[in-house]
């Protein structure tokens, strides 16, 4: 029977229903000079065992503090002000900062953009991995240091047992991102939290590190919840995907579907600023009009309203409800549109790599 930080090669969780991650009407706010600001409103999100969630959206719509408040890893300033986040039967909002320490690496694994971030320059990378083994996992010196190649092997490490003793200066940025999702990785969590893993690495780099991911979710099982500004990452990579706008989440549902048929019309509009897979001069790219509002100065009504292209006359004064759609195929959206019968167009995203949304 395998351990908790030997991961298994299926899980015996996925048969239970129960999702590894459940995030209900979360609402997060920082104080700041200006007084309590509201950064994050009434976002929702669920990831079921082995599934693989994107969070998009432009640069400042909270896909960060939503991750970051799952983490318990807020800002001192930041606080969880309304809502429950459930790790399976688990509620972590209120959990103290000891209790939240046993959460992270154990139950759940975060990676970052900046490896740099989580690495000490001091220490070797064996030592690192090793730690992170051993905070959780009642081993002994040498069993954590078996298990730390083991993990490096997984993880694309070329001479994983020499390269134990090197320094994280000493590694490529895209050996320094491996060594960070073993480290993710070292107690076989339920669920990777992976904060735009790939923006930092070159093109090639990229592609290998989403390989790993996905092979990570094949051969572990483990949950995956990816954010990220690239809409080519998503439809490579997750099932489902959650679009946020200005602190919530406007749409939600199966990539393939929201891709291609998108309810709210900020998907659509991301979807139009994507570059086209093979280049074609005669498709202009069109930037979204406008700015994402400063959370101080929130729209009363729907926040897209003022760069809507569909805005109505209820849409500056009401703000609508985050509902399921009708065709019951666990789509949500945002958007007084879903109370007609004009879904908003829009087109898949090629696949390159770079495929960004505007940030
Ligand atoms: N410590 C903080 N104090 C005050 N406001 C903050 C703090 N951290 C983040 N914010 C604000 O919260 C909002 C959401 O930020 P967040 O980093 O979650 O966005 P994001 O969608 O992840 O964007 P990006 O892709 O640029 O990382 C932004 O308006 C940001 O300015």
């Amino acid at each position: 029977m395998p351990t908790r930080s030997q991961a298994p090669t299926t899980r015996p969780e996925a048969a239970d229903d129960t999702p590894v991650l459940r995030i209900d009407s979360l609402n997060t706010a920082f104080q700041t000079r200006f007084g309590p600001v509201e950064v994050v409103n009434d976002a929702s999100l669920t990831v079921h065992a082995g599934e693989s969630v994107a969070v998009v959206g432009e640069s400042g719509s909270g896909k960060s503090v939503t991750a970051l408040s799952v983490m318990g890893l807020l800002e001192s300033t930041g606080e969880v002000t309304h809502g429950s986040i459930r790790l399976r039967d688990r509620e972590l909002v209120g959990l103290s900062n000891r209790a939240y320490r046993a959460v992270r690496g154990r139950d759940v694994g975060m990676i970052f953009q900046d490896p740099t971030t989580c690495l000490d320059p001091v220490y070797t990378i064996g030592h690192q991995v090793t730690q992170a083994i051993r905070v959780h996992a009642d081993r002994g010196r040498r069993a954590a240091r078996e298990r730390a190649v083991e993990l490096l092997t997984m993880v694309g490490i070329p001479d994983p047992a020499s390269r134990m003793s090197a320094y994280p200066h000493e590694l490529s940025g895209g050996q320094r991102q491996r060594v960070m999702i073993a480290i993710a990785l070292a107690c076989g969590p339920d669920l990777l939290i992976a904060d735009e893993p790939t923006t930092a690495l070159d093109v090639t780099v990229q592609a290998q590190i989403l390989d790993l991911l996905r092979r990570t979710r094949r051969e572990l099982g483990t949950a995956l919840l990816l954010i990220t500004h690239d809409l080519a990452v998503v439809s490579e990579v997750a099932e489902r995907v959650v679009v946020m706008y200005a602190g919530q989440v406007v749409e939600q549902g199966p990539v393939a579907d929201v891709l291609t048929a998108p309810r709210h019309p900020y998907t659509a509009a991301l979807l139009r600023s994507v570059p086209p897979a093979v280049t074609d001069r005669s498709t202009r790219l069109r930037v979204i009009e406008g700015t994402v509002p400063s959370p101080h100065t929130m729209p009363d009504g729907c926040r897209f309203a003022p760069r809507c292209a569909h805005v109505m006359d209820r849409c500056v004064t009401e703000q609508p409800p985050l509902v399921a759609a009708p065709d019951g195929r666990d789509r949500r959206s945002r958007c007084w549109l879903a109370d007609t019968d004009t879904p908003p167009a829009g087109s898949a995203p090629g696949t390159r790599a770079t495929t960004e949304v505007p940030r």
